[in-house]
């Protein structure tokens, strides 16, 4: 079987994009997907993004998220926005306002007059144990309104914010993103034993209240060039922390995301660019 595809990208966080309404995927595998992500030997993507039909009748389309290893993902920010590009370059709808099932309920994607996308990523969860994160026997302190815990890792401690965008992440601040062990203790604190469902590891650099350089370890895909849940997840640690002001301008490695959020019980707000790099097809082994 041949596979079409389009390749993207949301700030450099690239993406395998496939039409999984036309195309019967049934057979492909977490296996297949993952070899296909692969750098070398594939097509090469941080994530896979499937636009398939949605069971809820409310909602235009549903989309399924894998990372580079396969392992399916609750949500993904950079990639929501690529799908809004996609389903609208491809014809596949008028509207400029889409619905969209993801796993953890209905996501709602605005296309601008400018190209650009806004997301509303839905309302953050700001107690660990819905990670999940295992944190009764972390040492814990208060910073404005968010409870930070000391993890152990690669023999310092790092004091974590706990912010769940549908997907986990824990966020630290640093005082220079660029020299962050982002590599070491990314790998490390994904992987630790708090977290049963693993996590996406943020680093954050403050320069002033509306302006942060922000680097993520991602599950199942390691250090990506912008990762849009994490920068959600960075701006809601800040703003907990009294050290943010809503709105903020994140700069990851790979390009700029603009986020704003009201607070406690609000939805996260982010926008930021789509991009299509070339339409493909690849065999696929039967
Ligand atoms: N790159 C994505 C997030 C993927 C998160 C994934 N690595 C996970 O396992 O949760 C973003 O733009 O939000």
């Amino acid at each position: 079987m041949k596979l079409k595809f389009t390749k993207m990208h949301g700030a450099g966080n690239d993406f395998i994009v496939v039409n999984a309404i036309d195309q019967d995927v049934s057979r492909i595998t977490p296996a297949d997907w993952c070899a296909l992500a692969d750098r070398h030997f594939g097509v090469g993507a941080d994530q896979i993004l499937l636009v398939e039909k949605p069971s809820k009748s409310s909602a235009d389309f549903k989309y399924t998220i894998y990372n580079q290893d396969g392992s399916l993902v609750e949500n993904c920010g950079n990639g929501a926005r690529c799908f809004v590009k996609y389903v609208h370059d491809k014809g596949m709808t008028q509207k400029r306002e889409i619905t969209v099932q993801i796993a953890t309920g209905l996501m709602i994607l605005t296309l601008n007059e400018d190209g650009s996308v806004t997301v509303n990523m839905g309302v953050p969860k700001l107690q660990a144990a819905g990670l999940p994160a295992v944190v009764d026997s972390l040492p814990s302190r208060k910073q404005g309104e968010d409870t930070l815990y000391a993890v152990n890792v690669n023999g310092g401690t790092r004091w974590l914010s706990m912010v769940s965008m549908g997907n986990p992440h824990a966020v630290q601040v640093v005082s220079d993103v660029n020299t962050a062990p982002v590599l070491f203790d990314g790998e490390a604190l994904e992987k630790h034993a708090i977290f049963p469902n693993k996590a996406n590891i943020g680093f954050m650099q403050i320069h002033d209240q509306h302006h942060i350089s922000v680097r993520v370890f991602e599950r199942g895909a390691g250090e990506t060039l912008a990762c849009g849940t994490g920068a959600c997840a960075a701006v809601v640690a800040g703003i907990r922390r009294g050290v943010l002001s809503s709105p903020v301008t994140v700069q990851a490695r790979g390009g700029v995301l603009n986020i704003a959020w009201a607070g406690k019980g609000h939805p996260v707000m982010m926008s930021g660019p789509a991009v299509t790099v070339f339409d493909g097809e690849v065999p696929l082994v039967d």
